[in-house]
């Protein structure tokens, strides 16, 4: 057996033990103070049980307030405090077979070729979709919030995705709080459901619509309007029309039951609604203007013509159609947001709701004018930000992932830089800490958001500010001021979801260029680096028959893939700073995105808590 494990084993006995002889004190104290033979009989079972028990510890700690001795983390047997470490996250850098879709390999990269060469002792992959980092299936691609969720947690929650399938399939979903409260509105008002309309499993599911569409009719809803948001980036460009098409089917089976059951309006992800952290309210203006007022550039009297008409405009895509509404025969909207109506939005993913349920939540809200505001019974699928409780009314307990890596650092005087530009700063401060806006601790912590390019799709810029996140990390490095410098590079993820092959190629090569300049300065100041990524989607740029060979449609083209990948993500550590006898382990079962938590805590001289997946690190003696 490895040596360091042996020592960290003897080390977490120790610590269990200690952590024991105090807690048993206090339960004396609870037993003496309680006869209740129930309190009893469970605290016998958690004093058998280390783990229950470690985690009974842990929550009643939380609960009862925290101290700075609860979120001590052990020294590490063997490895320094006090390295400068940066952390990269190339967004959308997945591993994958080398041929001309592959714009990672297609690209020069010779940062990321040089630490590949480190294999397999300083570069690895591991796991970055499906059940490995939380998600229903090991057929569902891996996406940024469950990534980074992974990455800053360390350990695997069941992720929206799951948590929904689970309420819905019990039908629990329908006895909480949040549906009731909606279902106050359904003898007046509307139902209206708002959100991504198709299959793609990132921030919604189209089966979830369907399930949530005939539970609700059965509860009670008697007039339903759905409006729609088309996708084209997490599924092909196109797919909309058939999406909308099942979802017509759907309306007209149930309008056959008596409920009046219409779509109301619709528009592409990424032009309507669906903005994030702040970059364009003009987006969510947009939606708002369509779904609350009904009132659009664009009027239909039926939501599959105005997909196939939308499309044909020059240069148009799912992603990015205009707003639209369906009117009736005399050119009235069918399915304004009125007082006494109930509003839902589907998306159990956190990021691109946030600023939609601050615009149907927030009495005070001066992002762009409202013009009327509804008094409407608002729940989102998931409660999207836990730390501002937005929105304040949900269908399903989103993960409660609590004890991140970040916080523990910052609790152990790691002082923390984190940046990236607009369009992922979320992915590593909110998403990174466990979907928590905000600083754990304000002096310790800096982050820093670079503006992104706004109102342009990002094949037009494909360095987009790459280099500017690379020199705010490095002079954050320079600085001496801190201890971990964070960052996630957009390009290769933000690019690839254009589906413009060459622009992605130049994006990468971008990013590559990032990397160099971080680990320039990590050098410099004799730190470590471990970068990684938080899921695919440059390295496969094209649909695939199940031989791997790029699929044709029915003219005989090629698909472009705009979405994230399945494909496993490099982990790569090194710089100065590293003891020269560290190196991957070999025997971690199957390892994921959440092992990197543990391996940098130790690279900063901890132990991670013992119900953190496992350090992808072990120390040799030489
Ligand atoms: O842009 C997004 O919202 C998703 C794809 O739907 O990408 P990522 O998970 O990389 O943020
Ligand atoms: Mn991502
Ligand atoms: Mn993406």
């Amino acid at each position: 057996m490895n040596p360091l494990i042996v020592e960290i084993d003897v080390w977490q006995t120790a610590e269990r033990l200690s952590v024991y002889i105090a807690s048993s004190l206090f339960l004396l104290f609870v037993i003496i103070t309680s006869s209740s033979p129930s309190i009893l009989s469970s605290l016998s079972k958690s004093i058998l049980n280390p783990l229950l028990f470690n985690r009974h510890l842990q929550n009643f700690h939380l609960k009862m307030g925290s101290t700075d001795s609860q979120w001590k983390l052990a020294d590490h047997p063997k490895l320094p405090k006090g390295k400068k470490i940066a952390v990269v996250v190339l967004d959308g850098w997945g591993e994958a077979n080398p041929d001309q879709y592959n714009c990672i390999h297609v690209a020069e990269t010779p940062t990321m070729d040089s630490l590949k060469k480190g294999a397999p002792e300083k570069w690895t992959l591991v796991k970055a979709h499906g059940t490995a980092v939380g998600l229903p299936t090991d057929d569902d691609m891996g996406n940024s919030e469950v990534g980074h969720n992974a990455l800053g947690a360390g350990r695997i929650y069941a992720q929206g995705a799951k948590l929904v399938d689970l309420a819905l399939a019990s039908g629990k979903i329908y006895e909480e709080e949040g549906f009731n409260y909606i279902k106050e509105s359904f003898d007046q008002g509307t139902l209206h459901l708002i959100g991504l309309l198709s299959d793609g499993g990132v921030h919604s599911r189209l089966d979830q619509v369907q399930l949530l569409l005939k539970g609700a009719s059965e509860h009670g809803a008697k007039r339903i309007r759905v409006h729609i948001l088309t996708d084209g980036r997490d599924v092909l460009d196109g797919s909309s029309v058939g999406f909308v098409e099942t979802l017509e089917n759907d309306l007209a089976e149930l309008r056959a039951k008596g409920v009046d059951a219409r779509i109301a309006s619709g528009g592409g992800r990424m032009y309507v609604t669906m903005d994030r952290y702040e970059n364009d309210w003009d987006v969510v203006k947009r939606g708002w203007d369509a779904q609350v007022l009904g009132e659009a550039p664009h009027k239909f009297q039926n939501a599959v013509e105005a997909v196939k008409k939308l499309r044909e405009l020059p240069n148009m895509n799912d992603q990015y159609l205009p707003p639209f509404v369906i009117v009736d025969e005399s050119g009235n909207p069918v399915g304004p947001i009125l007082d006494g109506d109930a509003v839902v939005t589907f998306n159990f993913r956190a990021d691109r709701m946030v600023m939609i349920a601050k615009a149907l939540e927030y009495e005070d809200f001066d992002k762009f004018d409202r013009v009327r505001v509804p008094k409407i019974r608002y729940a989102g699928m998931l409660q999207y930000d836990g730390e501002l409780k937005l929105p304040s009314r949900y269908l399903v307990s989103p993960p409660l992932i609590e004890r991140t890596s970040g916080e523990y650092l910052v609790k152990n005087g790691v002082r923390t830089f984190a940046c990236s530009e607009t369009v992922k700063f979320g992915h590593v401060t909110f998403f990174w800490n466990g979907n928590r806006s905000g600083y754990f601790d304000a002096s310790k912590e800096e982050y820093v958001e670079i503006p992104s390019d706004v109102g342009i799709t990002f094949n037009v810029q494909p360095k987009m500010k790459a280099v500017e996140i690379a020199e705010k990390a490095r002079d954050a490095i320079l600085s001496g001021k801190f201890d971990q410098v964070r960052v996630n590079l957009p390009n290769g993820d933000m690019v690839g979801h254009t589906g413009d092959i060459e622009a992605t190629v130049v994006a990468c090569k971008a990013a590559d260029e990032a990397v160099k300049i971080i680990l320039d300065a990590v050098e410099q100041v004799g730190g470590i680096y471990v970068v990684t990524a938080d899921h695919g989607n440059a390295e496969d740029m094209v649909k695939r028959n199940k031989s791997g060979q790029p699929a044709k449609d029915k003219n005989g083209n090629i698909q472009i893939l705009t979405s994230h990948t399945l494909q496993p993500v490099p982990v790569a550590i090194g710089g100065p700073g590293l003891l020269p006898g560290v190196k991957f382990r070999t025997d971690v079962q199957t390892p994921g995105l959440a092992n990197v938590a543990a391996t940098v805590m130790n690279l900063h001289g901890f132990v991670a808590p013992s119900d953190y997946e496992p350090t992808l690190i072990e120390v040799v003696d030489n």
